[in-house]
């Protein structure tokens, strides 16, 4: 039972997983079930101010959501609303808890092509008061040409990769972004000078899951995977799985890693498919924080003046 039932994000329904009664005035209370300590932990919420704090916040949303709840909703509705407000609780409190330690570095988001920097970067954009930025754009509009693909045609994959090198390095000098990059931007060393004045953060996607995704859009706008023969998810899959022999290691630069495959083990499911971006950014978020709370313990908060 234990695994999906108590650690899983996807199935913590205020309703369902907390012991909730109800009132005369049909507000929600809740009580604390015996595998509260081990969801706190699951959510990274660890000391007793964020715990009271999440508590009562869910207690006085939870209050919202009744009152506006349709009459006719069906429970797997309700439920799933239930997750949604949930989720975008958890991720607010642990941006608000992360914000002063990163102290309006850049995040830079680094992963294959479909990982999910531009889904994922909006939301954690959104959350700590950053803008977005997708640095493909960015060389773009430098080389005035309208889409990667064509750059990669009219002129070559090494004149994008002198550019995008120029974009990151101009953006190593801003604050308060978070930068989807291009999915091939750690393979240049000087690249990872330029990010590494922020923090930088790798979305590990198994292959599959990827391929699912880029099949789903198609091929065209990612010129790396356009060249190969067959279907949209052979293609991509093909030529992602060399891809990423190639970059593995070089992704694994990153300050966090955020694994796809273990979210979903620990929530109990063996696909990551059912993994909502929320979820993935709020793994993101306390990624980083486990990142700059082990450097502040050795003396070297990395963003921190003084
Ligand atoms: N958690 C998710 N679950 C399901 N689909 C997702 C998830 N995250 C992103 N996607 C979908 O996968 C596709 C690729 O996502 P996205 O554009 O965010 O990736 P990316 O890393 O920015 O890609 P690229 O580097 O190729 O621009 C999109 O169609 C998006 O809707
Ligand atoms: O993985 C890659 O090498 C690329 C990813 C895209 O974001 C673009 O930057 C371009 O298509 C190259």
């Amino acid at each position: 039972m234990e695994a999906g039932a108590a650690l899983s994000l996807q199935s913590c329904s205020w309703i369902g997983y907390e012991k909730a009664g109800r009132k005369s005035g049909g507000f929600l209370l809740f009580s604390r079930g015996c595998g509260e300590e081990k969801r706190f932990q699951t959510l990274g919420l660890r000391d007793s101010r964020s715990r009271v704090a999440l508590v009562r916040s869910r207690h006085l949303e939870s209050k919202v959501s009744c009152s506006h709840k349709k009459a006719g909703a069906s429970s797997a509705e309700s439920q799933s609303f239930n997750v949604a407000a949930d989720e975008a609780l958890i991720l607010k409190r642990k941006a608000e808890d992360i914000t002063s330690s990163l102290n309006g570095h850049c995040i830079y988001l680094v992963g294959m092509m479909g990982s999910g920097k531009t889904t994922v970067g909006k939301i954690l954009s959104e959350v700590l008061g950053y803008s977005f930025i997708d640095s493909d754009k960015l060389v773009e509009q430098a080389v005035g040409v309208p889409s990667v693909a064509q750059i990669f045609k009219e002129y070559s994959e090494a004149f994008f990769r002198d550019n995008e090198s120029k974009v990151l390095r101009d953006l190593s000098t801003m604050h308060r972004l978070v930068v989807a990059t291009g999915g091939g931007a750690v393979i240049r060393p000087v690249n990872w000078k330029y990010m590494k004045q922020g923090m930088t953060v790798w979305l590990d996607v198994p292959l599959e899951a990827l391929a699912r995704r880029i099949a789903a859009v198609g091929t065209a706008s990612r010129p790396l995977l356009h060249q190969e023969p067959g279907d949209p998810y052979t293609k991509a899959f093909v030529r992602l799985s060399t891809l990423s022999e190639k970059r593995g290691k070089a992704y694994a630069n990153a300050d966090a890693r955020v694994c796809l495959q273990t979210i979903a083990e620990k929530q109990g499911h063996d696909d990551v498919s059912s993994l909502t971006p929320t979820a993935i950014a709020i793994e993101a978020l306390l990624k980083i924080e486990s990142f700059l709370t082990e450097k502040a313990s050795i003396g070297r908060s990395p963003y921190l003046q003084g």
